[in-house]
Formats: C-alpha cells, structure tokens, sequence
C-alpha cells in the first residue's frame, strides 16, 4: 500500500506518518526542505520522541521522500497511490492543488477503471478536504473532472495530536504528545478501502470535530492569548498560572454547553474531556510556544474558525460567552512581528479601526449584539494591559481614555 502525504513538519512526521508507516503503507512525504529530503530518501526512517516522562522512543520506517518541485515525480506517486494526505496549514492548500490534480489526471490517463483515491487534508479547521478537493478541481477540465469523480474521494477529517516546534541535531526527529486521535467518515470513503490503523471510522464527523476544534483548539489559542497578554512565552508558563487557567476553564464551560446542547454529549463525561485537554495544554514534558499556538490571528478570529463560531452559535442559544468574548478580545490584541498575519491584523486595526475589522474580517456585523461587547471587552483589555512595556497598548488606551474624556458631557 502506497501513501504519499504533503507536508514533512511536525504533525506529517509526528502523527500521519506514524499512523500510516504502523498500518502497512509506504509513505512519501512531499516536502520543500532539501536536507529533510535528502535524509528521508537515505535513511528510509526516522526517530519519534513521546513526550511522557520516560521519554519513550520509536522509529517510523518504510518512508521516503519527493521535492515538492518534481511536479511530475510527485504526480507519479499519486498515480501509484490508494491515500494522499496532506499537513500544510489550510492557507497552503490551494499551493498543492495544481500537483495533486496532475497526479490524479495521469493515475486517470493510465486505466478506464483506476483503483479509489482517497485524499485527506489533515489540517485543522472545518471542511479542509472539500476546500482542497475545490481547489484541485480549479485545475481540471470538466470531462476530467467528471471521471475522478466515480474514484476519487475527499473525506473531511478531524485529527489531534500536539506537535510544538522544536529543533533536534537530527532534521527529522521529531517530539510529540502521547495523546492522539485520527477520525474519518464512513460516509466519505467510496469503494472497497482498507482501513487505517489507527484511524477510528465513524457515522458522523461533525460532533467529534467540533469538540476538538471548540475544546482543544479554542482552548489552547484562549491560553495563548491570555497568556501573551500576561507576558508568557510558553503555553505551560501561561497553564501554571491560575488566573489564566480560571479563565480557559471558562471559556471551554461557554463551548462546552453549547456542544452538550448541539450534539448531546453528556455533561459530566464532556466536563472529563475539557479537564483532560486542559492536562494536554499544560504538559510539562515538553515547551510549546506561545507563537505556535497564537500563530495566525487572522485565520483563528475568522468566522467558522475556533473563536467566532462557537461564540456565534452559544450567543444564538442563549448561552453565556463572557469568557467568549474575552478571548476573542486578547485575540485582536496579539502582535508578533514574525507572524504576517498578526502583522496584518494590527494593521487593518490601526489602519481601518477596530469596529470595521470585527464586522469585515471576523464578520460580526455593527447591529449584532456581540459586536458592541468585543469592543467593549477590546477597550477595557488595552486600558489593563496599557502598562505592559512593548506590547505598545498605551497609544491606544491614552486615545481611548482621551475619547472618553472629550465624549464625557
Ligand atoms: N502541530 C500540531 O500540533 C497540529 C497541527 N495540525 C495541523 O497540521 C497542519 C500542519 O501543522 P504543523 O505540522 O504544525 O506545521 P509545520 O509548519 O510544522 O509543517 C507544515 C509543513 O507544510 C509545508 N508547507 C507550508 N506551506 C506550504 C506551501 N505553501 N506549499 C507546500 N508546503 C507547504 C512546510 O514546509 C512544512 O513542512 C496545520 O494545518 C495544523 O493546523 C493539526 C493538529 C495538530
Ligand atoms: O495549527 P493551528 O490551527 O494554527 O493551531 C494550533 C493548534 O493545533 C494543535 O497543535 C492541535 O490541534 C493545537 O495544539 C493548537 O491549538
């Protein structure tokens, strides 16, 4: 069995290659890193790390590697494949699409009843292998089309495993949690397909996604913003404090009732499931950055993303989303120079005001009522935060306190 998966960073080397080298494949990683590449195609393994306390170690063998350049070598792999992953980011999915749709015309090109593909985009967020499956389409001709649609499948997924970033003598080492789920629908796989072990087969994505991605995801960036504000630069700084773990708790009792409401969890059990998340964020076996996990502010406060969406559909239930609120406020305040996105965010905010990015890029229009309390929470937030040096608050605050001062009657 053959499996060719974009993306030789942290969650291709530490989870899906793992997963699918142990199930039986043969895994070929399309990477962009020349010295990775070279390693994977000589070596044909590499070492995993768990982050527990023995520091347990495997090797992930029977691997190898492709630039991601060699359109037409990579397009071969795909003609050759049953599986194509891919771990990128979910903004990169449209830079791989030209070459995977190559792969797919010449595995057509090559038989009138070519065995199913099954193309998985491992990323994080809502819909990511039907984004990509739209994106590879944009490069075929209609009648092509019309063919790789009786055997080619593109099942959305959820998968979860923390992989920070990390730098190792070894360039495909690589440290990872013990924790780890891979979920597939049923209802996305088309003919007769092997099963990954390792990946759990369901009826119904959905409810398995949004726990993750409104509890893990929603959860961890919360700390990272809360933790960013208080002035941590790891996720277990920020974990070990109190006052910001107080908070993440209730930010994930806010998704969390609205989870139990939507998909009829069980209270309790889905209580067990935030406390255990919280244990996965504050790991102590391993440093994972406040960058990594605040990276891309723009995508996280997008409208079906972590944030807005659960806050959303908990205001539209009638429920609470006052810690909500504060951590869509941190968001908006995070800067990182090194994050182009963060970059962006605070230009559109210092450029087009804060109101305008909130109904523009986090598509909360002016008459929603979470509007006016994000800016409200936004406001309060740089006047508290206004004495952190660096974090350049104090120009907004003097500002928003000297309109408060002249709107005064
Ligand atoms: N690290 C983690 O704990 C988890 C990450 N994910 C998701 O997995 C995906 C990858 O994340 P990481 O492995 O952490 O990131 P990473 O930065 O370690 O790896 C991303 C890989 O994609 C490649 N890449 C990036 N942009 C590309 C482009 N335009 N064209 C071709 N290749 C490109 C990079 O060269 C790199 O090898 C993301 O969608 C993330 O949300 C999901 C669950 C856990
Ligand atoms: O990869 P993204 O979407 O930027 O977000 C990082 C997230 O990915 C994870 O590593 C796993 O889902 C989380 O730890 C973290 O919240």
């Amino acid at each position: 069995m053959k499996a060719v998966h974009f993306g030789a960073g942290n969650i291709g080397r530490g989870f899906i290659g793992p997963v699918l080298s142990r199930s039986g494949y043969k895994v070929c990683f399309v990477g962009r890193n020349k010295r990775k590449i070279a390693e994977l195609q000589k070596r044909g393994q590499y070492p995993v790390t768990l982050a527990n306390e023995n520091r347990d170690k495997f090797i992930v063998d029977n691997v190898t590697a492709i630039n991601l350049n060699d359109t037409e070598k990579v397009a071969e792999a795909i003609a050759d494949a049953e599986l194509v992953t891919t771990a990128v980011g979910v903004s990169a999915l449209k830079d791989i699409a030209g070459t995977i749709a190559r792969g797919i015309e010449l595995r057509l090109s090559r038989s009138s009843k070519p065995q199913p593909l099954h193309i998985i985009a491992c990323e994080n967020g809502i819909g990511g292998s039907q984004r990509l499956r739209k994106s590879v389409y944009r490069h075929l001709r209609p009648d092509v089309i019309k063919q790789a649609e009786r055997s080619v499948a593109f099942p959305n997924t959820m998968v979860d495993r923390i992989v920070p970033v990390q730098k190792h003598a070894d360039p495909l080492e690589v440290m990872v949690e013990p924790f780890s789920e891979w979920i597939v629908p049923r209802s996305g796989m088309i003919g007769d397909y092997n099963e990954i072990q390792g990946v759990r087969y369901v009826d119904s994505l959905d409810p398995y996604l949004e726990r993750k991605l409104f509890t893990v995801n929603t959860g961890h960036c919360s700390a990272a913003y809360f933790g960013y504000l208080e002035g941590y630069t790891t996720l277990q700084e920020a974990m070990a404090d109190p006052g910001i773990r107080a908070r993440v708790y209730g930010v994930l009792k806010e998704t969390g009732a609205m989870l139990v409401r939507l998909h009829g969890f069980d209270p309790s059990q889905h209580d067990k499931y935030i406390k255990k998340m919280m244990e996965r964020f504050a790991n102590r076996n391993f440093k994972d950055k406040v960058s990594r996990v605040a990276r891309s502010p723009l995508r996280k406060l997008s409208p079906n993303e972590r944030l807005i969406r659960p806050a959303l559909k908990a205001h539209e239930l009638g429920l609470e989303t006052s810690h909500l609120v504060s951590a869509i406020a941190s968001a908006l305040l995070y800067e990182n120079q090194d994050d182009p996105e963060a970059v962006s965010l605070q230009m559109a905010i210092r450029s087009s005001g804060i109101e305008q990015v909130l109904s523009e890029e986090l598509g909360i229009p002016a008459e929603h009522p979470l509007h006016s309390r994000i800016l409200e929470e936004y406001f309060n937030t740089c006047i508290q935060y206004k004495h952190k040096a660096g974090l350049g608050f104090e120009a907004i605050a003097d500002s928003l306190s000297k309109a408060a001062i002249s709107d005064s009657p």
